[in-house]
């Protein structure tokens, strides 16, 4: 009933659950822990569910994040539209401590990205009208909300930064070298 595919962070893992097709469209069970459980992923418990639409293409949401004590696990998947989801390690003494990987999740594809807490989360969209829908692991935080800017970690966003369309929180954003990480690397 659910895919589950690593990634080269880890912790950070694809979530493909099964789509019933017919002559109607699909049915697909978009989140249910015995499936997941079932196939050997328990995630923590989930408690607020986000949903933000872009209409431009080259929207580009992130590098953000929530300090501990509200820090957050996202289970993230797209209900309109494609975007490139990335996660990166911001977790010091991580062996994989700034390290990025990036997911095209689409309606298309009906992929999910589970990045758990301690790692910066952020995305494009690839097409207009394009929307993210994300289950998070704590509650909104404006006090512990943190950003980082997206371009000064090295990752490949496959398009020209300078045209990205960007919140003034996300374009005045500090450098991940500059970055205070809150979060500490804990094996296990
Ligand atoms: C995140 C959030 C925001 N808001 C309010 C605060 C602002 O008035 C408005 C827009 O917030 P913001 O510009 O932070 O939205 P995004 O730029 O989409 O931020 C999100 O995008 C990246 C990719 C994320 O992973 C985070 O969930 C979150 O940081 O929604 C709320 O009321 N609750 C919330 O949980």
């Amino acid at each position: 009933m659910v895919q589950i595919d690593s990634t080269r962070l880890p912790g950070v893992l694809v979530i493909t659950p099964r789509r019933f097709g017919d002559a109607r469209g699909f049915f697909s069970e978009t989140w249910n822990r015995k499936a997941l459980e079932g196939a050997g992923v328990t995630l923590p418990e989930f408690v607020q569910d986000n949903h933000s639409f872009s209409t431009a293409k080259g929207t580009l949401r992130g590098l953000h994040y929530q300090s501990p004590p509200h820090a957050q696990g996202k289970l993230v998947r797209c209900g309109r539209g494609s975007l490139l989801d990335v996660a990166v390690d911001g977790r010091k003494g991580s062996p994989t401590y700034g390290q990025w990987v990036a997911e095209e999740l689409s309606y298309e594809n009906g992929r999910q990205l589970w990045i758990p807490a301690g790692f910066l989360h952020g995305f494009v969209t690839l097409e207009p009208d394009t929307e993210i829908i994300y289950k998070c692991t704590d509650h909104y935080a404006p006090d512990c909300d943190g950003a980082v800017r997206f371009d000064t970690v090295g990752i490949d966003w496959g398009f020209d930064a300078e045209t990205a369309v960007l919140s003034e929180k996300d374009a005045a954003a500090v450098s991940f070298a500059e970055w205070q990480s809150p979060f500490e690397w804990n094996d296990g």
